[in-house]
């Protein structure tokens, strides 16, 4: 393992912010560390820098323990939200700083290499203070990127920007991790940028790593309703398995990791969709971009469920239900 942290933990005063996380980045991998607002990635993350001092537990990178490697020679990068660009440079200032400190030479070539990476070819004598949010956070990247760190950590580099902003940068800068293969730790409560960007995601809940694994597997797979409830499910109840098919109160569906026998289920609310029959009642609906959301009332209580924008659906109808199988979850 590149990065391997066990035990670590980190206090303020007598408030435990982080509780005996372990968790492990292969080369060329990314993790995002996902968890709600307080639950402490920032801190986990800073520990792992040397930011913040530990109480107990290790960082250890190809085995060695960094316990006594300063920040600055830890050989680590770091993008932080507001990007903390230097105002009184400009782009290839910014960006060639790093690399100036390291005494690396060709910096020139490395500035236009990375500008061109993050899609900001030309940029060299831009003023960073009249650049827009993105353009600034791209340029923050490139100068993370610039001394060339075996760790690249991102603290939820992409939560000052609008939505749409938002999630096109999160495409370009998973094409950037990859297609470089650099090895990446960020931190988001975004779980579609964690998707979008990571090999792997660790949550983490008030202080405590509760499930770590491929991004499909703790989608599909959430060790418990906590969990779930984080990752988007608003539904969950009980089924039978037989054979990877699950029946519950709305039917069945195929859940191939099901063992036989009982089981309980997570539903987003896109694991129900709109189909023909009566068994339930629309409460309420709220248009989404690509979908009409809607609450509904069944023999088994009141649920989430999806419908088509052009469905014609409104409160007071009766409706059917039916299972999705990519929204439902098997919880573990
Ligand atoms: N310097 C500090 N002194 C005391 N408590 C702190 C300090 N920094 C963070 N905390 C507390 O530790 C907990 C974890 O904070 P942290 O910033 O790591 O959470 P987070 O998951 O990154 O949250 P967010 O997504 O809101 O940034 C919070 O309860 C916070 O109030």
């Amino acid at each position: 393992m590149a990065l391997s942290v066990s035990g670590l933990t980190v206090r303020y005063g007598s408030f435990t912010a982080v509780s005996g996380a372990g968790l492990e980045i292969a080369d060329g991998e990314v993790l995002a560390l996902l968890g709600p607002s307080g639950s402490g990635k920032s801190t986990l993350l800073r520990a792992i820098t040397g930011l913040e001092p530990i109480a107990a537990g290790s960082v250890r990178w190809d085995g060695a323990d960094l316990a006594r490697v300063p920040v600055h020679k830890r050989g680590f990068g770091l993008v932080f939200q507001d990007g903390q660009l230097f105002p009184h440079r400009d782009v290839a200032g910014n960006i060639a700083f790093g690399p100036r400190m390291h005494g690396m030479t060709g910096r020139a070539e490395r500035v236009r290499r990375l500008l061109d990476l993050v899609g900001l070819a030309g940029y060299e004598k831009r003023r960073v203070t009249e650049l827009s949010g993105g353009e600034a956070q791209r340029v923050a990247l490139a100068r993370a990127l610039a001394p060339e760190p075996r760790l690249l950590l991102l603290d939820e580099p992409l939560s000052g920007l609008d939505a749409g902003l938002r999630e096109q940068l999160a495409v370009d800068l998973a094409e950037v991790l990859h297609g470089a293969k650099i090895t990446a730790l960020l931190v988001t409560h975004d779980q579609e940028e964690a998707f979008t960007l990571a090999d792997r995601v660790a949550v983490l809940q008030a202080g405590e790593i509760r499930q770590a694994g491929a991004v499909r597997e703790v989608w599909r797979r959430p060790v418990d309703e906590g969990v779930a409830r984080f990752l988007g499910v608003t539904t969950v109840i009980d089924g039978e398995a037989t054979d990877g098919v699950v029946r519950c109160a709305f039917g069945e569906v195929v859940v191939p990791e099901a063992a036989d026998g009982p089981v309980r289920l997570g539903l987003r609310p896109s694991g129900l969709r709109l189909a023909e029959g009566d068994t339930a009642e629309v409460l309420s609906k709220v248009h989404r971009r690509d979908h009409v959301r809607l609450a509904v009332r069944t023999t088994a209580g009141t649920v989430d469920a999806v419908a088509a924008v052009s469905a014609d659906v409104n409160p007071g109808d009766e409706i059917g239900l039916a299972l999705d199988p990519d929204g439902v979850a098997l919880l573990g």
